[in-house]
């Protein structure tokens, strides 16, 4: 038997559409939210993110305001687009889309940005409030991997969560998201130093992938009934691969699939904590 879908493109239209009335009504007491995006270099992939960034805003209702340095900018560039993007009026929140550069520092980065405008909730302070137990912004991929298993009625209280990868936009914050009160889950972060990852993803309830390995984790490496959530992207020369390979199908309840799984879940998230900042 095949596994069934988490369809993250369809629950991150009904978000969407969810948003749009929010946003005629926030418009309608003269607050008009507006995302910013700072993005460095060509890298395809970065570029294509962003583009649909922009049409999330587009589609809800939202400004947004694109800024776009090439490869060669430096980290005093970086800053300054930060600087002026933490005095715009019109940018109510905004991202600097990761990775940057190498050269461009991105913990110094990501601490110039005003935490009251950091709509990725990437910013040490939001991290430390989330660990905190206080309101915060969440990170868009792991929240959107919350919002996609409610909404499916996956319960994670109790379950045994083996995430693969501990980057800094996806498996660290999502460990810090499922290990509250009300996600309640037990969770291992694996990594390139973990001794035996086969152990821990075959004891695993749920297991999320984010390592951009393209097929990485295989049928035999999950127990029958696992809910998988496929997080990583790899550009071959076969196209856009997941993490999860297709063997896993026939083994896992659920499959949140790359494409139309968690990607389409990390927009909605981002434009859902532009919206949720402005009230
Ligand atoms: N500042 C940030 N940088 C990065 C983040 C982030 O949350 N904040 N996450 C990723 C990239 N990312 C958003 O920025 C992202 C990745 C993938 C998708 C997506 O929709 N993927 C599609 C497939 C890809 C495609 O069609 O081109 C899907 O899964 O259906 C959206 C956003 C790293 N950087």
């Amino acid at each position: 038997m095949s596994a069934q879908i988490l369809d993250g493109k369809a629950l991150a239209s009904k978000i969407k559409g969810e948003l749009a009335i929010r946003v005629t009504e926030l418009k309608s007491r003269g607050i008009t939210p507006g995302l910013g995006t700072v993005l460095v270099g060509d890298d395809p992939g970065s570029h294509s993110y962003v583009g649909g960034k922009h049409r999330d805003c587009h589609e809800i209702g939202i400004n947004s305001i694109r800024v776009d340095l090439p490869d060669s900018a430096s980290e005093a560039d970086v800053m300054a687009a930060i600087k002026d993007l933490n005095s715009s009026k019109e940018c109510t929140g905004y991202i600097v889309q990761l990775p940057l550069p190498k050269g461009i520092n991105t913990q110094r980065v990501l601490e110039a940005i005003d935490p009251s405008k950091d709509a990725d909730g990437l910013h040490p302070m939001n991290l430390g409030r989330l660990v905190s137990g206080y309101d915060a912004p969440l990170p868009c991929t792991p929240h959107g991997i919350v919002e996609l298993l409610t909404h499916y009625g996956i319960s994670t209280k109790g379950a045994e969560v083996t995430v693969i990868g501990r980057g800094l936009t996806v498996g660290r914050p999502l460990g810090l998201l499922l290990t509250r009160k009300q996600e309640n889950a037990t969770v291992t972060l694996t990594h390139t130093g973990t001794k035996d990852l086969t152990m821990h993803t075959k004891n695993a309830d749920i297991i999320v992938a984010a390592i951009g390995q393209a097929h990485f984790l295989k049928a035999s490496m999950i127990k029958p009934g696992a809910v998988v959530i496929d997080v990583g992207i790899s550009r071959t020369d076969k196209g856009l691969l997941g993490d999860v390979d297709p063997s896993v199908m026939d083994v896992a309840s659920w499959v949140a699939p790359m494409p139309g799984g968690v990607g389409p879940m990390t927009r909605a998230m981002l434009v859902k904590n532009v919206v949720d900042a402005c009230g």
